[in-house]
């Protein structure tokens, strides 16, 4: 099978290229990227004005199956996944069961190989069941493939047993995606603390127990050496907090989601339970500071935390309605428009927080288009001009605070192993 992509943009964060190339795939390899390729091919894509980027990889993706097929499924997830761009995806393990031993990686899997159309790579629980008590059987979860450990929905309270964790981390070397909220602090808030939760009588989210989790384990991770990875930044002290952690050389990097540069808590106030999420939505000077840090190379990816809820869960009152968001198929257009179009970022640097760099967290070779190199690649219009319906995601949840938002930039194709599994014009007859 051989696919040739014309006159695109090519922009590959890990050489630095960006440049118009035409690109040959052939039998799921790139097999030439040069100005001209006159070879036959048995599909041209016609990629002129477009950018053509390494597929996508994204960290923090919540698949809901097993236990939660209501909300998604890896093979949804994977199509939701494939639409937004991205090529392969780390999914969360608070499920049911929990992803936390060997069967349940098994049966993750086993239906991503069967169901989804992206590369699927799940991550194991720290502790049993999620609980923060029992260490998982870290090792015999590492050895039939999980890319990562996690309590994500939970943080590890005891600080001994996440040093434990961690020590496990490091010797297997596989990173630890860390969720930093203090149960302590927490007293039960729905929504950030600060002007807005008072005015509508909330109970407030401070922004403590986010900064008091992320401290403590930049201090655990100078102590093990293990790769700790900082999930969902949405403080300002958080991104401070992070760039003192590399400056003492700790082996640390962090995460934004869109909805965090994006939105604050002043966005809270219709009560759309969709502006509902882990960690909230904050203040602009939260947001100001989030913008900083992913310029100044501080915060290494952007990650969706796409929260697929089901509409009956996302109905009840603001306060008993489930936290999360989807996020995988308004990523590139909420990145070009919040931080390319406004100057922010270049869309090199914009790339590179979605391809090499968490590629390098997981140390595997993707992320980078390269002769030789699976074909994962992500073809993107991003001057196009729209608004998100999310009645058009593919994901089985609509609950998005996007909806009818006009933004810039549109992903057109997914190639996948030199395969195209998503195509905008054809797949959305
Ligand atoms: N982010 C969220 O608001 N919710 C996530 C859990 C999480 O990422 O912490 C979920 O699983 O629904
Ligand atoms: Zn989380
Ligand atoms: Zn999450």
């Amino acid at each position: 099978m051989k696919l040739l992509i014309k006159s695109g943009r090519v922009i590959n964060p890990s050489t630095g290229l960006d440049e118009i190339k035409d690109i040959l795939l052939i039998d799921g390899l790139v097999a030439k990227i040069e100005d001209e390729i006159l070879d036959e091919a048995d599909k041209i894509i016609d990629a002129m004005d477009f950018w053509v980027t390494p597929g996508l990889i994204d960290l923090h993706v919540h698949l809901r199956e097993p236990g939660f097929e209501h909300k998604e499924t890896i093979e949804t997830g994977s199509r939701s996944a494939a639409k937004g761009g991205f090529t392969t995806i780390c999914c969360m393990p608070n499920t049911n069961p929990a992803i936390d031993c060997k069967d349940v990686v098994d049966f993750v899997k086993s239906r991503a190989r069967e169901k989804a159309i992206v590369n699927v790579l799940p991550i194991g629980s720290i502790t049993k069941g999620l609980k923060g008590e029992e260490l998982a059987n870290i090792d015999e979860m590492v050895k039939i493939g999980i890319c990562a450990i996690s309590d994500d929905g939970r943080t590890v309270q005891n600080s001994d047993s996440m040093r434990q964790g961690m020590k496990i981390a490091k010797d297997l070397n596989i990173p630890v995606f860390s969720h930093c909220e203090d149960e302590t602090l927490l007293c039960g808030g729905v929504m950030n603390s600060g002007a807005v939760s008072k005015e509508l009588g909330m109970d407030g989210i401070l922004s403590e127990v986010e900064n008091v989790i992320i401290a403590r384990d930049i201090v655990l991770t100078k102590g093990t050496g293990a790769k700790l990875h900082i999930c969902h930044i949405s403080t300002s002290l958080g991104v401070d907090l992070l760039r003192f952690g590399k400056s003492i050389g700790a082996n640390v990097t962090g995460e934004v989601c869109p909805h965090h540069f994006t939105l604050t808590d002043k966005d809270v106030s219709s009560l759309d339970t969709n502006m509902k999420m882990n960690p909230p939505l904050r203040g602009q000077d939260d947001v100001e500071a989030i913008k900083m840090g992913l310029k100044d190379g501080t915060i290494d990816v952007i990650a969706t935390d796409h929260a697929p809820h089901h509409k009956d869960e996302k109905s009840l009152s603001f306060s008993n309605a489930p936290f999360g968001i989807v996020g995988l198929e308004t990523a590139i257009p909420l990145g070009i428009t919040e931080l390319v179009k406004e100057g922010w970022l270049t869309p090199m640097e914009l790339i590179e927080k979605f391809t090499i760099n968490p590629a390098k967290i997981l140390d595997i070779d993707k992320g980078d288009i390269g002769v030789g190199k699976i074909a994962d690649i992500t073809i993107i219009n991003p001057s196009v001009e729209y608004k998100i319906d999310v009645k058009g995601f593919a994901s089985k949840s609509k609950n998005s605070p996007f909806h009818n938002r006009l933004v810039n930039g549109r992903v057109e194709y997914t190639i996948v192993n030199g395969e195209v599994v998503y195509d905008r014009i054809k797949d959305n007859k």
